[in-house]
């Protein structure tokens, strides 16, 4: 199977994972990138039985839209049933590194506000120990000298992302080499350097369930 048909598969378990959300009115949270792109664009056959969707970017709330799909705000949501994204890396634990597209502060949002995180992820992404992906990490932009100097005191190598501004009008660091034992202390570590908006480690909100597409079928990890 190619990576593609990978995606769409367990995109499309993701579907059959909510569709009873779907059915009872809830509002449904949509992440951001390729394997979420396969999501969406099996979510629009359910577009007349759907509430309402949270985006975690504005491309996806873009093609959310032109598939007739209606975007609400976070703000005028409450709690979220249930959020679907994809990773660039998990472990067993269903701990993740995002922020490959950039959307990770909007991502971890989203998560933070869903009673239930779907990760959908092709077999590749699973890993025994998080870190070799290079770590996103939002930063102000006026702080990225800083931020840099201090990822490279906790052990790392930040490179500055050129030519791309977050949704959220910030700069990305990719933090290369880091050996990352303990994700959530280093989530905290991290998220704790000033000028920093957030890491794209999501070892202290995990997710729930990870969907992930092998050749054998789709398999389903839960925390
Ligand atoms: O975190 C993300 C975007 O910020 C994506 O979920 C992550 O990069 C995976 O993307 P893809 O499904 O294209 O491999």
């Amino acid at each position: 199977m190619t990576q593609d048909e990978l995606k769409l598969a367990v995109a499309q378990a993701a579907i059959n994972h909510i569709k009873p959300a779907i059915l009872d009115g809830e509002i449904i949270g949509v992440g951001t990138g390729s394997t979420a792109n396969f999501f969406i664009d099996l979510l629009a056959d359910f577009k007349n039985e759907l509430k309402g969707t949270v985006a975690s970017s504005e491309a996806s709330a873009q093609r959310l839209r032109k598939h007739g799909i209606e975007v609400l705000e976070l703000n005028s949501c409450g709690t979220i049933a249930v959020y679907v994204d994809g990773a660039d890396e998990a472990n067993e634990r269903l701990e993740l590194i995002k922020g490959g597209g950039a959307a990770l502060t909007r991502e971890k949002i989203v998560a933070a506000a869903s009673k239930q995180f779907i990760c959908i992820a092709d077999g590749s992404k699973l890993v025994d120990r998080l870190g070799a992906f290079p770590l996103p990490v939002e930063v102000i932009p006026m702080a990225r000298s800083y931020v840099a100097r201090e990822l490279v005191k906790l052990g790392g190598n930040p490179v500055y992302r050129e030519g791309v501004v977050t949704d959220n009008g910030n700069i990305i660091l990719d933090v290369y080499d880091f050996m990352i034992a303990t994700p959530q202390k280093t989530e905290e570590q991290i998220n704790n350097i000033t000028g920093v908006v957030t890491n794209g480690l999501f070892a202290c909100r995990p997710a729930d369930v990870l969907l992930l597409g092998t050749a054998e079928g789709v398999k389903t990890l839960k925390a």
